[in-house]
């Protein structure tokens, strides 16, 4: 269990809705700790494909996720943190379709998130948390004061995340990516546990025709409405 205490702002929604972001510079805002859970299910992806382990090894999948050694260090400037798998740095290849594909597999098996629950709780630190996902209201952080739903269409969020790997120096196809966004959507939407819906008491917020700053103050006025620090 978590400190039901400690003020948690969930954060979830399909790939490329603007969780992370919109996410980052929140607890920034706030000085609260920032949970991205997508980077868990992706380096456990990586790190079994490293290890040459099947994605039909459940047992060895959920022993890789009890064990793996992954870190956040934070950087001063409310940059996404610098993610270290077994202390040596990840980096862009964590936020590739390929390490997606990879954490979305991996996320539909149960043990697997149940493995991974309490280092996520672990993130629930004093003054706060700011947890996004597509389970952290429904499922992991269950008591939060406001719990926001992102969504945009598939064609926005596509040519979101076209855009971003093109400034990372990945040549990425149009086509093909929304292809793999509409794939991940329909298996993280389809799977028996903890799937890719809002929670029932989610803020619904389509960011379709919204700029970074558009969604971040909504989000942030929703936050005062519900949350006054002490
Ligand atoms: N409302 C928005 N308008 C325009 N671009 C956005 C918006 N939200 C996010 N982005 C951009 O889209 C890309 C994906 O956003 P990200 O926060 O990583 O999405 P998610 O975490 O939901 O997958 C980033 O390059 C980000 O800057
Ligand atoms: N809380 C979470 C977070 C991610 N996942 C799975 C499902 C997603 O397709 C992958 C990758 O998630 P991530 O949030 O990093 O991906 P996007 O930034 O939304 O493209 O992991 C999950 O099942 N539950």
């Amino acid at each position: 269990m978590s400190d039901i205490t400690i003020p948690v702002l969930t954060i979830d929604g399909p790939s490329g809705s603007g969780k992370g972001t919109v996410g980052q510079v929140l607890a920034q805002r706030l000085g609260w700790h920032f949970l991205d859970s997508g980077a868990l299910y992706r380096a456990l992806g990586v790190a079994a494909e490293q290890a040459g382990v099947s994605f039909e090894d459940r047992p060895a999948l959920v022993r890789l996720a009890t064990s793996m050694d992954i870190r956040f260090v934070p950087r001063a400037d409310g940059a996404p943190a610098v993610v270290l798998l077994h202390g040596a740095e990840i980096g862009d290849q964590l936020r590739t379709e390929t390490s997606g594909r990879l954490a979305s597999l991996v996320a539909a098996i149960p043990e697997v998130r149940q493995a991974l629950l309490q280092k996520q709780h672990s993130f629930r630190q004093p003054p706060g948390l700011v947890a996004d996902g597509r389970d952290m209201g429904s499922t992991v952080f269950p008591d939060a004061i406001l719990k926001v739903f992102l969504t945009a269409s598939p064609e926005v969020r596509a040519a979101r995340r076209h855009k971003q790997l093109m400034e990372k120096g990945f040549d990425v196809n149009l086509p093909r990516l929304l292809d793999e966004i509409r794939e991940r959507d329909a298996r993280d939407a389809g799977r028996a546990v903890s799937p890719l819906k809002p929670a029932e008491d989610a803020c619904i917020l389509d960011t379709s025709q919204l700029d970074i700053s558009g969604v971040v103050e909504r989000v942030h006025g929703l936050l005062r409405e519900r949350h006054r620090p002490g």
